[in-house]
């Protein structure tokens, strides 16, 4: 897969100082967000685009407080974020705030993808290993707390696995309970 790579740029933040860098497929562009000074195996967090958590505060999952914490935790740790734009799990925008209404007449997350002619996650990281091979990264310690990621990676060797687990509200609790018990979640 043919992907550009743009330069790299200063990134201040609320959370400390970054760098940058996009990386730009046929339909989808993603962002690196990394400190400084990398070690051989650095701390990556895998984030998939969530615009109603992420940017609107959207209480139904944990995705901004899982960015939050993963920026944070880099900032003061070393490591990298890979914010990749598979809002949905891959389905879209759309698609997912159409799942959203069938979640609110009572279907669950997995259900409603279903539903939708979906599988429960369409997310793919072939995009992910060419990313960290550009950064001559290939070993790491991922943030997560999905078993199915780990296994979706490939070529990069995931050392160990770094649990990144968030309060639930009363909002996403059914969410993070599905997560769990149904999409194997260590949570
Ligand atoms: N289709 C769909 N996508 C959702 C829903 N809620 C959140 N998402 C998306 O799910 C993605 C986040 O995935 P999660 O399953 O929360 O977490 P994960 O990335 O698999 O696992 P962790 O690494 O442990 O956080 C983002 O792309 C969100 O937009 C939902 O109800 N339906
Ligand atoms: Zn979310």
């Amino acid at each position: 897969m043919n992907i550009n790579i743009s330069n790299e740029a200063n990134l201040p933040s609320r959370f400390g100082k970054f760098k940058i860098k996009a990386f730009k497929e046929a339909d989808k562009e993603h962002l690196a967000i990394y400190t400084q000074n990398l070690t051989d195996i650095p701390v990556v967090r895998i984030h998939s685009e969530c615009l109603t958590g992420d940017a609107i505060g959207s209480l139904k999952c944990d995705c901004r407080d899982q960015l939050e914490y993963a920026l944070d935790y880099i900032n003061k740790n070393g490591g990298m974020v890979i914010y990749l734009r598979q809002e949905g799990r891959n389905i879209g925008l759309l698609n997912k705030i159409n799942a959203y209404a069938l979640q609110d007449e009572g279907f669950n997350t997995i259900e409603a993808n279903h539903q939708l002619g979906f599988s429960a996650d369409e997310r793919t990281y072939e995009v992910v290993t060419q990313i960290l091979h550009h950064f001559n990264i290939h070993k790491i310690k991922l943030l997560t707390n999905n078993p199915d990621k780990i296994k979706s990676i490939s070529d990069v060797e995931v050392v160990e696995r770094v649990p990144i687990i968030m309060e639930a509200n009363t909002h996403n609790k059914n969410y993070l309970d599905t997560k769990k018990d149904e999409m194997g979640h260590l949570l």
